[in-house]
């Protein structure tokens, strides 16, 4: 461990008051700010002074940030352990820079795929792309699981004010049968569009419900060329998904250069742009594209993405915080903690580094969260006086895309409160204090002080936004995306692979062909295990 590691953990050992610090500096929330693309972000609430945060931009400095940010924009293959260039912010690149690009077919290939996309979207707008029946299209149902599905669905809810479009989007990912149960018994083949979204188009999840809603098509009578004309994919492996059935005018790429939880930008996308429409969807684009721009630009002291991203390693590393909460004080971002939580946990959720080495310190934290102010009434009680440091990342959006204008200022008031008691606390002479001008007895007082008095000094972030706009959202997702790639970088690690998510899948084969009657022996949990299953079910067929 470098002796600046070492230097960190020592400084992060040190005794440090967030009250004290504010009352020393009155500047201290000018210091701690800093502004990208209309985002503000408050960062005077972390447990750092002047001698931390310098130690922090020294990692920064000494870090691999610049280098591996310079080889992924000259499309090296960054991703080395799969030979793969990290490509996803080309695809938010406006018109004049795509041009500048220098891969010709790649710049041809981006452009169709937006022409399609847009012609697709459009068709459905005007409500002109038919069913077999020959009624327009009301439905679409979008197949896809993890970074085929969290993006765009996540997006949707998130911009569901927006909503402009004529044909309903619903999203099947679980293999529970559940998922594609309900939507059959609700929806119409006939006027239902299936997009199945998968890069490799092997992932078992996918192709399950993907099967289940064809063999639905054909039991309601449709015949082959109706399944030709209502199902579509977005994929990379197209051999695949013309062997499926889907006709290449009905397929949209992607490519082995976009990772599926960096892949909202590409067709992905698709369901956003069909509720927001193409000029929306590419203020989508715009608004990553910004933060790109700041990203790449601005000097680590003020570069959003590095700042929050030195935060985090600061808790993790430094105060061994194994937790991060993700707090939108927006209803529309509720699903945000999700998507987040795949970026940052499935990048950099890893054991080694790029040598295959031992990494010599813990990477991603766990991320959770959802909407304020519903966790004040729920975990918020365990962030204010349990033992646990977890740093909180808050998310307000200043304007609403709602009227009730008193509704918004109460969600602020809530919002910056809980990072203000998280910051001071309340002492125990305080909470006494409090007890006695009630009009409790000293007695009483002194007993009751300890169970109302709160720590304080527990860090928290505020991200302000002027509003959750197409725009902003894109800005605030790219924000995300390169906090996670600093991090990566800081850790030496390859945040673009995910190797460890295989196990499972190759587990899940003979297990279920044991299920499926083949005599296997696995561990003695296991049996025991499926030997209770099958007693369920087959009391459940005798029933
Ligand atoms: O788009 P695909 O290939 O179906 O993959 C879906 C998801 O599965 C994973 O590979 C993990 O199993 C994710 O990284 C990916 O986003």
């Amino acid at each position: 461990m470098s002796a600046l590691w070492q230097a960190l953990q020592q400084q992060a050992a040190e005794p440090f008051s967030l009250r004290q610090a504010f009352s020393a500096d009155p500047e201290r929330a000018n210091r701690y700010r800093v502004d990208a693309c209309g985002i503000e972000l408050d960062y005077s609430k972390n447990l750092i002074d002047a001698k931390r945060w310098q130690s922090l931009l020294q990692l920064a400095a000494q870090s691999d940030i610049v280098a591996l940010r310079q080889r992924m924009v000259q499309g090296e293959a960054i991703n080395h352990t799969e030979q793969r260039a990290v490509g996803h912010m080309r695809l938010r690149l406006p018109e004049q820079a795509l041009q500048q690009l220098d891969d010709a077919s790649v710049v041809s290939e981006i452009r169709q795929c937006r022409q399609k996309m847009t012609a697709l979207v459009n068709q459905l707008h005007q409500q002109s792309y038919l069913g077999y029946s020959g009624q327009p299209i009301r439905d679409l149902i979008w197949v896809g699981i993890g970074g085929s599905l969290l993006g765009p669905q996540m997006a949707c809810e998130a911009l569901s004010p927006f909503n402009k479009s004529p044909v309903s989007i619903h999203f099947a990912g679980n293999i529970d049968g559940a998922v594609v149960h309900d939507l059959c018994r609700s929806l119409q083949p006939e006027t239902t569009l299936v997009v199945v979204a998968s890069k490799s188009f092997g992932t078992e999840e996918t192709r399950q419900n993907a099967l289940t809603l064809r063999q639905w098509f054909l039991d309601q009578g449709a015949d082959q060329a109706a399944i030709a004309r209502h199902f579509w994919a977005t994929s990379s492996n197209i051999q695949a998904a013309a062997d499926f059935g889907i006709v290449p005018e009905h397929i949209l790429p992607m490519w082995d250069w976009v990772g599926g939880r960096y892949s909202i930008w590409s067709a992905i996308g698709l369901p956003l742009a069909l509720q927001l429409g193409n000029e929306q969807f590419d203020q989508f684009l715009a608004g990553a594209y910004a933060m790109d721009q700041h990203f790449l630009s601005a000097d680590a002291a003020s570069n959003m993405p590095v700042i929050l991203a030195l935060l985090g390693v600061w808790y993790i590393n430094g105060m061994g915080c194994q937790s991060q909460a993700l707090l939108p004080y927006n209803h529309y971002l509720r699903l945000l903690p999700s998507y987040v939580q795949q970026l940052d946990m499935e990048s950099n959720g890893k054991q080694v580094d790029h040598q295959g080495q031992p990494l010599p310190c813990a990477t991603a934290p766990v991320i959770w969260g959802d909407a304020g102010t519903n966790g004040q009434h729920a975990y918020h009680q365990l962030l204010h006086q349990s033992q646990l440091v977890i740093p909180a990342d808050f998310i307000l959006a200043a304007k609403p895309q709602h009227g009730l204008h008193d509704h918004q200022l109460r969600l602020a008031a809530h919002c910056f409160a809980q990072t203000q008691a998280l910051m001071q606390g309340k002492t125990v002479e305080e909470a006494k204090a409090e007890c006695l001008a009630q009009g409790m007895s000293e007695a009483a007082a002194s007993a009751l002080a300890p169970h109302k008095a709160s720590p304080g000094n527990k860090p928290s972030n505020t991200l302000l936004l002027p509003e959750l706009s197409p725009y902003y959202l894109g800005a605030l997702l790219a924000l995300y995306e390169h906090k996670v790639f600093c991090q990566g970088a800081i850790w030496q690690l390859n945040s673009f692979d995910q190797w460890g998510v295989e196990l499972g899948k190759q587990l899940s084969g003979p297990i279920y062909q044991a299920l499926n009657g083949k005599s296997s022996v696995f561990d003695s949990s296991t049996n025991a295990l499926l030997a209770s299953l099958q007693r369920h079910l087959t009391s459940s067929e005798n029933a």
